[in-house]
């Protein structure tokens, strides 16, 4: 606690604002052929700074079509300096999203919180999204 007698806060927040470039991605079309509860889509792909000019890290994960034109639910794992975040949660086919921290490692051992996916404007042929995770950690 500090003078005052106020008590030592436990958790610290902490804010990590990355772009996600989709540079590897696969979709395993279950049956029936087309868009159907079941689909995979794999991915493995480079996480950029917030300036979006170095790559800081890379991610891999899958999302399981659930709600054809709706939604998909996903789970990643994004590697970055000082170690790996996991987050599980919605895609929303036309809406931003947000996932759970489920755990991390290093830095982020013991990790909690939630991560904002959001949409971004580019170029023909290129996709990429924001992720800005909202970590909470155990001082
Ligand atoms: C084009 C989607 C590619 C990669 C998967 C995304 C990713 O890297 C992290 C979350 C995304 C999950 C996408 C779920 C499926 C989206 C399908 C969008 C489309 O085909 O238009």
């Amino acid at each position: 606690g500090d003078e005052n007698g106020a008590p030592a806060p436990d958790t610290k927040r902490v804010t990590i604002e990355l772009v996600e470039h989709v540079v590897n991605e696969s979709l395993t079309d279950h049956p029936p052929m087309g868009d159907s509860a079941g689909d995979v889509l794999t991915f493995a792909n480079q996480l950029f700074n917030k300036e979006n000019t170095t790559q800081v890290g890379t991610d891999q994960g899958y999302c399981l079509r659930v709600d054809v034109g709706k939604s998909f639910e996903c789970t990643w794992t994004a590697f970055l300096a000082d170690g790996q975040i996991t987050v599980n949660g919605p895609f929303f086919d036309t809406k931003e999203s947000t996932l759970s921290i489920t755990g991390g490692t290093g830095a982020y051992a013991e990790a909690d919180g939630y991560m904002e996916l959001g949409f971004r404007d580019t170029p023909m042929g290129t996709v990429e999204y924001d992720f800005v995770y909202q970590v909470i950690l155990p001082y």
